[in-house]
């Protein structure tokens, strides 16, 4: 099925569910997380909440990566040319919520190669069973996933199960390793 029609659908989708419903889904996919074998490495990266658009809380997942001493590392969008610069979270970052409502560090952090990260935490609105993925369709992952190590884990988190027919892809896709559901994780790998 059309990615664009699929964007629609599962935006709108996502639109309806009450505040409750979405704080109650993150913590239950924050759960899920916990479960997973992928505590032991050392950077990784994470998607601030766009409020307005109802997406996984991250603050749960946050608090874990801190409680468990990792560092963090979030985005800046560059919408010029769909880009994403990466910076380190410390105590010192300041966050700041952008025209699109994204909250992002100012520009004055330690930045982040793609190299170093080991795990990220992908947003998206519906994957399928192989783990390609529809976002918001501007290609900012696409463009930061293809310079992440081969190895890197790509996590995405989603209120919505996987679809069981396939997402139209193109040549720029980077589908995802694994994506975790408030009530089941979907390991994609072969
Ligand atoms: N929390 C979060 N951060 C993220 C992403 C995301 O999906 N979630 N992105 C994942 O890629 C990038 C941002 N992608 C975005 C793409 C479009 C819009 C947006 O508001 N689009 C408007 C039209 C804006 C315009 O064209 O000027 C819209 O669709 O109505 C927001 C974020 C980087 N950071
Ligand atoms: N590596 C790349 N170089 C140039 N253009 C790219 C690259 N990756 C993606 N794009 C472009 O960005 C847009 C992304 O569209 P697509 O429908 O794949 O978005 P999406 O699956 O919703 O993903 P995303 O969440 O990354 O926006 C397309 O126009 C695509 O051609």
């Amino acid at each position: 099925m059309e990615k664009k029609l699929l964007r629609k659908k599962y935006r709108q989708q996502r639109l309806e569910m009450s505040l409750q419903e979405v704080e109650d889904c993150s913590i239950q996919i924050a759960n899920q997380l916990l479960t997973l074998d992928i505590w032991d490495f050392k950077m990784y990266h994470l998607f601030l909440s766009i409020e307005k658009y109802k997406e996984v809380q991250t603050e749960f997942l946050l608090h874990i990566l801190q409680g468990k001493d990792k560092n963090v590392v979030i985005s800046k969008s560059n919408f010029k040319d769909y880009s994403l610069n990466h910076f380190l979270l410390t105590d010192d970052t300041r966050i700041i919520i952008n025209k699109w409502g994204i909250p992002e560090p100012d520009d004055t952090g330690i930045l982040i190669d793609e190299k170093q990260l080991d795990v990220v935490f992908v947003p998206l609105l519906v994957s399928d069973l192989k783990g390609n993925r529809v976002g918001y369709g501007k290609g900012f992952y696409d463009r930061f996933l293809k310079n992440c190590r081969p190895t890197t884990l790509k996590i995405g988190l989603s209120f919505v199960k996987p679809l069981n027919f396939e997402i139209e892809t193109n040549p720029n896709d980077i589908p995802l390793d694994m994506l975790v559901c408030p009530n089941q994780i979907y390991d994609f790998r072969g």
